[in-house]
């Protein structure tokens, strides 16, 4: 059985539509998506990890750096169109306290300034979650800013529809398994660990993305965030263009473990858009092969695999 960040009606459900028909359990927070993988109640879940506008769910970033570990199997990549939903009868003149995600509230502040200047909004749980609270006609919220779907869901109607502020905004999904085997390089994978380094050397960044750069690996996203041990400590989430099954990716992996303080491999899966990235000559995997070999001639050792 899968699990998501629910309940139904989230763009994470939505999501996970997208690569499976099968039932699956929601769960009202990230952090309890991910502890039901973790204590085996599910065998994957589904979370939101990062937006084309807001950037990074901090909460599946987080958690993902520090929990117990867990490894990405799958991304998903979707477009996110945000209504405006209301108990039936209610007008959009009518509508003063909004309760909604964090990120739903940041992708559409600008319209909420322009069509509901005096509105409050309250960032809760999920968009679901926003929708089905409203739905309740004791509700001290009047609307909710979430899915379609959530709003027909939870029996509320549109008051207004695309709201986003930016319509061509994208939020990435991964599913998130226990670690295991990881499977075989597709050609267009990507790469996501965190690098924490060490707080005293200078240039310790430089060096993480050195370990990168003269292998010919791509970055695809770099974050840094708070270790939430010391104040002033960072860790760098990253993502990079690459399989560990590669030898310029395993190589870099093992750069960084030579220069970090420490390395938390999260995973390398097939990327949702299937681009392969362009291998600069000297950085394949024949031309890592090739010098290994040439190795082994100088040692007078027979060639390995
Ligand atoms: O709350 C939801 O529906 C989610 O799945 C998180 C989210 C919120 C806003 C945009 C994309 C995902």
């Amino acid at each position: 059985m899968l699990g998501y960040f629910g309940p139904a009606g989230t763009f994470t459900h939505q999501a996970l539509r997208r690569i499976t028909t099968e039932e699956a359990l929601p769960f009202a927070t990230v952090p309890r998506a991910l502890d039901a993988v973790r204590d085996g109640e599910v065998t994957a879940a589904l979370v939101p990890i990062e937006n084309s506008v807001e950037g990074g769910v901090t909460a599946t970033l987080d958690n993902l750096a520090s929990g117990r570990p867990l490894v990405i199997a799958q991304e998903v990549i979707m477009p996110v169109s945000f209504v405006l939903a209301v108990r039936p009868g209610t007008a959009l003149g009518d509508v003063r306290r909004v309760l909604t995600h964090p990120h739903a509230h940041a992708q559409t502040r600008a319209w909420v300034a322009n069509h509901l200047p005096g509105a409050l909004v309250t960032e809760g749980g999920s968009t679901a979650s926003a929708a089905q609270e409203v739905a309740d006609p004791e509700s001290r919220h009047d609307a909710a800013i979430c899915a379609a779907v959530a709003a027909e869901l939870y029996g509320l109607e549109e008051a207004a529809s695309d709201i986003a502020d930016n319509p061509d905004a994208v939020t990435r999904f991964v599913l998130v398994r226990l670690p295991g085997e990881t499977p075989a390089p597709t050609g267009a994978d990507k790469t996501t660990l965190v690098a924490y380094m060490h707080a005293d050397r200078s240039g310790a960044l430089l060096e993480i993305l050195e370990q990168f750069a003269m292998r010919g690996v791509n970055l695809t996203r770099i974050e840094s965030r708070p270790t939430k041990k010391a104040y002033g400590e960072y860790c760098f989430s990253i993502d990079a263009e690459g399989h560990v099954g590669e030898p310029r990716m395993r190589g870099t992996l093992k750069g960084l473990h030579r220069v970090c303080r420490e390395v938390t491999f999260l995973g390398s899966y097939p990327r949702a858009d299937g681009v392969r990235p362009k291998i600069a000559r000297g950085f394949t995997a024949a031309d890592y092969d090739a010098a290994e070999h040439w190795m082994d001639d100088l040692l007078g050792r027979p060639h390995r695999a």
